[in-house]
């Protein structure tokens, strides 16, 4: 993978898990289930380089927060190892955190929350030079504090010196929060959605400051957002992660401008600002993301891939496996109507029909799909191959016949998918590092698991 450059990495994140204990939920107790952990970050490796600006992306929940939270050592990993300037940050001397503390800060995303009310500004900015111990005096102190101020724009000082959080707007506070990660003079600082709370009006404002900081300062970023025009706006490197893993990463504009994994690609596409336009609208993901404490086997996207791998022996297109898949986990999740089928025409016809209809959440909807609701309905038209027909139909009778473990077993010889049996290793492909298994031999398009594609080059991904 292409490196900035051949000096050290600041940070170095290998394998690194965190798993929230969960207490159960009631139907957990009474099926006298085991409590499952969250799997918030399962398996992330990363390397920071000094100066740069490295952005993390991907839905709500993904594990962003609590990836940044784990460099700040706000979090103890489960497993895996941090590394910070060379040193193992989870097995430090108590003077080796010290100084860590120090080089190392977090800005959070609600200005409202992270500043104490009861404290001005001076106490809030002079607060981490006492703990540290860092200058002598008062005087010092007081001359330290009102020069960070006038840094972060909050000039003059005196102005700001004796006002309480409440006194200031939404962009001062956001300013004061920085003014008091940066009086230590840090070398890390991690940004958790820093403008996001902010109004759209001063957002640039207060990201160009913190691009100007980053040249005073010395600074090396870790940015965390929702917003990939944000991302691309601040950030060299880009990593974007799914249900606790790092599915890609490497240079910004490469990521954006062409994504190699399924999950970026519909990432990018549910972004209207982003200007892709609809011929970019390579991948559609389906479905909603499924629940970290049981997270899907093999590649956690599988379930929603646009480009889902079929079996070597699979007779049709990669559409048509994809919406078999579909129809498979619709009939493992008891998603299926049979009674609503029953009342058709034909209830076998009919419930392999809603089998095989994708649909698309409300964020990752076409026009074409908005107009249909988000269903695409043109299941009839796809070229399923006659055992996997067969095998649908068999499934569906089953349903009909409630039962649904028969429905499963008469889908699972045909309806497989190396996908689900494997999780993807990050590997090099071009400049960046791709978790899929398509990309196991360098490219998309030389071939899947095992060196033969199952079909996969001849059908390209639905649209
Ligand atoms: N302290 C905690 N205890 C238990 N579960 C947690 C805790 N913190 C986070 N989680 C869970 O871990 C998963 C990842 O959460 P996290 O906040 O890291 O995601 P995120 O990508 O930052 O989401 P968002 O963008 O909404 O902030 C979520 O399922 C969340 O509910």
């Amino acid at each position: 993978m292409d490196r900035p450059d051949d000096r050290e990495p600041l940070v170095e994140i290998e394998g690194l898990r965190k798993l929230f204990d969960q207490s159960q939920g009631i139907v957990d107790t009474v099926l006298g289930r085991e409590p499952q952990p969250v799997r918030a970050v399962d398996g992330v490796s990363l390397d920071i380089y000094p100066g740069d600006t490295v952005g993390i992306a991907g839905e709500s929940g993904c594990g962003k927060t609590t990836l940044g939270k784990l460099l700040v050592k706000l979090y103890e990993p489960t497993e895996g190892t941090i590394r910070f300037d060379g040193d193992d940050v989870t097995d430090m001397t108590r003077e080796d955190e010290r100084q860590f503390r120090k080089r190392v800060q977090m800005i959070f995303q609600d200005p409202f929350e992270s500043l104490n009310p009861r404290m001005t500004v001076y106490d809030t900015v002079s607060e981490p030079l006492k703990i540290n111990e860092m200058v002598d005096g008062y005087d010092e102190r007081r001359s330290r504090v009102k020069q960070v101020l006038e840094d972060v724009g909050l000039g003059p000082a005196e102005v700001y010196l004796d006002a309480f959080p409440d006194e200031l707007s939404g962009g001062e506070r956001q300013r004061v929060a920085i003014a008091r990660a940066l009086v230590v003079d840090p070398d890390f600082v991690v940004c958790d959605e820093p403008v996001s709370m902010l109004d759209v009006s001063i957002r640039a404002g207060v990201l160009n400051l913190m691009q100007d900081l980053q040249d005073e300062y010395d600074l090396t970023y870790l940015f965390i957002s929702h917003d990939l025009s944000l991302i691309r706006y601040m950030c060299d490197r880009a990593g974007i992660m799914y249900l606790g893993n790092m599915v890609e990463q490497g240079p910004t504009d490469d990521v954006i401008d062409d994504p190699k994994h399924p999950y970026t690609e519909a990432l990018f596409d549910a972004v209207p600002d982003v200007e892709l336009g609809d011929d970019r609208r390579r991948a559609n993901a389906t479905g909603e993301v499924p629940s970290p404490r049981n997270p899907p086997s093999g590649c956690r996207y599988h379930p929603r891939c646009a480009h889902i791998i079929p079996p070597e022996d699979w007779g049709g297109s990669q559409a048509a496996f994809r919406r078999a898949f579909q129809f498979k986990l619709k009939v493992q999740r008891g998603e299926l109507d049979a009674e609503a089928a029953s009342d058709d025409g034909d209830p076998v016809e009919s419930l392999v029909e809603q089998g095989l209809t994708l649909d698309v959440p409300e964020e990752y909807r076409s026009e074409r799909e908005i107009e249909t609701g988000g269903h695409r309905t043109d299941a009839a038209s796809l070229d399923l191959p006659s055992d996997a027909r067969t095998a649908l139909d068999e499934a569906a009778e089953a349903l009909l016949d409630g039962d649904q473990d028969a429905a499963v077993a008469a889908l699972d010889e045909v309806v497989t998918t190396p996908c689900a049996s494997r999780k993807p290793r990050p590997l090099p492909s071009g400049t960046r590092e791709v978790a899929c298994h398509r990309y196991e031999d360098g490219d998309a398009n030389t071939g899947a698991i095992g060196g033969s594609n199952g079909g996969l080059n001849a059908a390209p991904a639905e649209d």
